[in-house]
């Protein structure tokens, strides 16, 4: 039966099409899926360097391009263009599978052979050759093929390389960019791996076209019939829905992990489509049942309301309401209610400043508020420690400036002081909700959930992890983890292991961002400044092969005299964003506290751009860099970058007082820059005014 692939460059053309045109092409592929086509005129081009390509007449003007067999039965939709764009797009490209990897991969074979000539003059006058020191089996073992090999061996610079870099077969050209650039033949091979799942078969067929294609994943998606295909081309825009990276594939496709999985990874690698393909697929499992039985859960609201907004676009009749996407607190909040009959009384952040306040004045500060918070939820919260003498007899894990058992005294006096006071208040902090809701779940005989998702795992508490783990059953697929321990913006420093989620032998790495260029992550990059943290598996990540394929406009980094001249400077950029045709909404503005907020807010408003601090069509949006975690935008600008501000004194310990938290609040406040930063797609401002912060000059 014949079967049918979109390239996505098809769906990328598909996009820019006029609605009428759009439902000619609709109409004319749908027939495909009907295994109607033998009805459909596909023509043969005179010149065609593939002669398996053809194109096919969508209406008076457009043509479709098709990767059609001689024999067999697999077509791919390549492309929707105008009449002659299509045509000299059709004769001009050859399809092949890569030897080495088994991938599809197309190349513009006319464009090499009208470059030839130019390369073999340029190759005679002289004796330089740019690959001499790689033997022809060594190229063959990266997959540059019999047609390419002559090619390569003119080449006498990088210069000369580069200006095959759209005509050539895209790994192909990765290959011999790897070699020129220094790596050995064996590197190489490791980052040509980095495009495919799994190892190569030892022998690849290029003749298998169907292997290729699902070897392919990130380009080529097969289609299961009319319905599937009418479903694509009603979301264009949403390719992360049909084309995965067969990493991404791999883990979320999985038919099943053992035990709880962790899926770690750079800004905008996708850890977050991956977790909602596996949510998709775990619900499509499930027996028939009334309840919701998977949860999928994140740090913010706003970033549960898009998972769930997502898993929609996936999902659409059974299992979407199987799965419920909300916050771990709110969970908590609605597991307590359910037990005690009441909403618990939770107290803002600023009456708990207040409470550490008086607790440190209490015991005559000898230990700062600070101090005191952290040694709370990071200590006795974290370790669930009832009562002084288990207090007493703790290792104080996490926390490395030592203190006497007489300290521990003085601590644990302010901790039952602030708890008292709190407790007489009638009201909870939401960690107090959290440990409860855990407790209640712990003392239950079922669990609620069947699976449980954990997107931002990087940021959950200890205490926060002990209820996920209560939520669900310990069995196979049970927890499903995506963090980045690179994007922790708050002071959790979690060992899953600890808290009795085993991840080790299930944790999966990816490193491609899908979201920004190369530019703007080698720059964000350099603000981590080579610092490599512990993971919830407790692995240092360093975001090893992390790398973005797509290149743009280096980032921006401008010095104003005043923050006057800064807000200016700001409402210039923005203005020309939007004069350039960029949507509102597709512009982020962010700065490190509130106040800074409100006063570019106040600048952009009397500048007369509409701005908000939630997400509006119509409006840029403007936030703390914290509310900024898991958001993205096409161009982003940075304000009040200075060294009074990033990294925020008030966030950071005194190295006087505790130098390895010193170490840990700064590198936090590198990585809420980092996280701000990589929320850009196209383009990344960054400005100061008086000394710039100490992080934009690494
Ligand atoms: N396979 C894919 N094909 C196309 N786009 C993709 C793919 N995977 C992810 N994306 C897109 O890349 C962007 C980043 O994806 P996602 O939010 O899942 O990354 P993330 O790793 O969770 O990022 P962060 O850690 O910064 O929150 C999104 O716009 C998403 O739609």
């Amino acid at each position: 039966m014949p079967r049918l692939s979109i390239d996505v460059g098809f769906l990328a053309s598909y996009t820019k099409l006029q609605p009428a045109v759009r439902k000619a092409v609709d109409r004319t592929f749908a027939k495909f899926t009907e295994h109607t086509h033998a009805g459909l005129h596909l023509e043969k081009l005179n010149n065609a360097r593939d002669p398996r390509i053809r194109t096919i007449r969508i209406d008076q003007a457009w043509r479709g391009v098709v990767l059609a067999p001689e024999s067999g039965d697999e077509y791919v939709l390549m492309a929707v263009m105008h009449h002659d764009d299509a045509n000299a797009f059709a004769t001009s490209r050859r399809f092949s599978v890569n030897q080495a990897i088994g991938v599809l991969e197309d190349r513009n074979q006319q464009a090499l052979d009208d470059i030839e000539p130019a390369l073999r003059t340029a190759a005679n006058a002289t004796e330089e050759r740019l690959f001499a020191a790689f033997r022809d089996k060594e190229l063959t073992k990266l997959g540059v093929d019999a047609d390419v090999l002559p090619l390569v061996r003119l080449l006498t610079s990088d210069t000369h390389l580069e200006a095959l870099a759209n005509l050539l077969p895209d790994r192909q050209y990765d290959a011999l960019i790897g070699l020129s650039s220094g790596m050995t033949v064996e590197e190489t091979w490791q980052e040509l791996c980095a495009h495919i799942a799994e190892e190569p078969p030892e022998h690849i067929d290029t003749t298998d076209l169907t292997a290729a294609i699902e070897r392919t994943s990130d380009r080529f998606a097969p289609i299961s019939g009319p319905e599937e295909l009418a479903d694509i081309l009603k979301h264009p825009f949403d390719v992360w829905r049909r084309f995965l990276h067969p990493h991404q594939r791999a883990i979320a496709y999985r038919p099943s992990f053992s035990g709880p999985a962790l899926v770690t990874g750079g800004a905008g690698t996708g850890k977050t489509v991956t977790a909602i393909h596996r949510a998709a697929f775990l619900a499509k499992r499930l027996p028939p049942g009334d309840g919701q039985d998977i949860l999928l859960t994140t740090y913010t609201n706003n970033l549960a309301d898009s998972l769930a907004d997502q898993v929609g676009l996936l999902l659409d009749g059974p299992g979407l309401d199987r799965i419920h996407s909300t916050t771990v607190n709110k969970l908590a909040v609605r597991i307590v209610t359910d037990a005690e009959g009441t909403t618990p009384d939770i107290i803002n952040r600023g009456a708990e400043d207040q409470l550490w306040k008086s607790a440190s004045e209490w015991i005559g500060l000898a230990f700062s508020p600070a101090f005191l918070k952290r040694e709370w939820e990071q200590v006795i919260l974290a370790q669930d420690l009832p009562h002084r003498l288990a207090y007493l007899a703790c290792s104080r894990r996490g926390r490395v400036r030592p203190i006497s058992q007489n300290q521990k005294e003085t601590v644990w006096a302010a901790m039952t002081y602030a708890l008292d006071k709190l407790r007489g208040s009638g009201r909870r902090t939401h960690l107090q909700v959290v440990a409860e809701a855990a407790r209640i779940l712990a003392e239950r005989p079922a669990r609620p959930y069947q699976h449980v998702l954990v997107d931002e795992g990087q940021d959950l508490h200890p205490v926060q992890w002990r209820l996920l783990r209560n939520a669900v059953p310990s069995r196979p697929d049970d927890l499903f983890i995506v963090s980045d321990p690179n994007q922790r913006i708050y002071n959790n420093y979690v060992s899953l292991a600890r808290i009795g989620i085993e991840v080790r032998g299930r944790s999966n790495r990816l490193s491609l961002s899908y979201r920004t260029t190369h530019e703007i992550l080698s720059r964000s990059i350099r603000i981590l400044d080579g610092d490599i943290p512990v993971g919830l598996d407790d692995e240092p990540d360093a975001l090893n092969g992390y790398r973005a394929q797509r290149h743009g406009a280096r980032p921006t980094v401008r010095g104003f005299t005043s923050w006057t001249d800064e807000l200016v400077g700001l409402t210039d950029q923005v203005r020309v964003w939007l004069d350039r045709g960029i949507e509102p909404h597709a512009i982020g503005v962010a700065a490190r506290t509130n106040a800074t907020v409100d006063q570019a807010i106040l600048a952009l408003d009397h500048a007369d751009i509409p701005c908000a601090t939630k997400r509006a069509a119509d409006r840029i949006r403007v936030g703390t860099m914290h509310g900024m975690k898991g958001l993205e935008f096409r161009t982003v600008a940075l304000v009040g970058l200075d060294d009074r501000a990033v990294p925020l004194p008030a966030a950071v310990t005194d190295a006087a007082e505790d130098i390895a938290a010193h170490a840990q609040d700064t590198f936090r406040e590198r990585s809420l820059l980092f996280v701000a930063c990589t929320r850009a797609r196209d383009e990344l401002y960054l400005s100061h005014s008086a000394n710039p912060s100490p992080f934009l000059g690494t």
